[in-house]
């Protein structure tokens, strides 16, 4: 099954457009990277799918278009860049914001609720900060917070960006594991953008590699990142092998340099 099918999508701010009919499929349990030079538009096509900003063309989640506001935010799980942290809410109240989608009009958080958030907390690693407040926490913790407020929300699409922002090796590599293990546990479907290609090559089965607003190629990461790739849309020299465990690694090169 497909999770989501982009049919030239266009979007962009205002009278402003920023994404130029982009055209991709995820399978159900798929990871797909969108990788591109800054300003290519990766977070605008993560914000018109969160239903953020209006889109032309076409987006089907789970087949269908024109989900409302209430059903995509149950399917459909965002995780922003710079999330706004609201001041002085404690670890547990900030993921229990992932339960909002499902609860009644004025309705309080139930029993159910409250579980699902424990469970999300053990699973992440975070009961022991379960009481700290947001504001207190490192950069890594924080990111692995706004993970359990995504989880929380039990959204089977997850929109990831730049998940391993302000990370450092170890740490980014815990959260992309355990990204990928929610994904084969529970078939969840990610869509990341991720500036790390090595570990866009490693953890996407896809990648979508957009410049100035256009899909300028799309596949399996050893297809689309290549030195010539990486060259002609990032003006950057690299060099893309494949390690003896058969993962690809790109590897910059400083220019001119032998
Ligand atoms: N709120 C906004 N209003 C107007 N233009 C915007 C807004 N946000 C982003 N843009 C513009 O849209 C274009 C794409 O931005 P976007 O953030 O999608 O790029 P990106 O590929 O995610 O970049 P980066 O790698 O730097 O995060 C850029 O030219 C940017 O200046």
């Amino acid at each position: 099954m497909t999770a989501l099918s982009l049919r030239a999508l266009r979007s962009g701010y205002g009278d402003c457009p920023v994404v130029h009919g982009v055209s991709a499929e995820v399978p159900a349990g798929g990871w797909l990277a969108i990788v591109g030079p800054n300003g290519a538009g990766k977070s605008t096509v993560l914000k018109t799918v969160a239903g953020l900003l209006p889109a032309g063309g076409e987006v089907l989640v789970d087949g269908r278009s024109r989900l409302s506001r209430k059903d995509l935010s149950r399917i459909v799980g965002y995780a922003p860049q710079d999330p706004s942290l609201p001041v002085g809410l404690t670890v547990t109240d900030y993921v229990l914001l992932g339960r909002t989608p499902h609860l009644g009009l004025l309705a309080r958080e139930s029993r159910r609720d409250l579980s699902i958030v424990e469970e999300v907390l053990t699973r992440l690693d975070l009961s022991e900060l379960a009481g700290r407040r947001m504001d207190m926490l490192s950069g890594g913790e924080r990111q692995r917070a706004v993970l359990a407020r995504v989880l929380a929300q039990r959204a089977s699409l997850l929109l990831l960006d730049e998940p391993t922002t302000g990370l450092d090796l170890g740490h980014a590599q815990a959260l992309l594991e355990l990204i990928d293990r929610l994904r084969r546990e529970d078939g969840i479907t990610v869509v990341s953008t991720l500036h790390d290609l090595t570990f866009a090559a490693q953890y996407a089965d896809q990648v979508l590699l957009l410049d100035g607003g256009h899909a300028v190629a799309t596949g399996p990461p050893a297809e689309v990142l290549t030195a010539a790739a990486l060259a002609r849309y990032y003006g950057a020299t690299a060099e893309v092998s494949t390690t003896e465990r058969g993962e690809l690694a790109v590897l910059p090169t400083r220019p001119g340099k032998k």
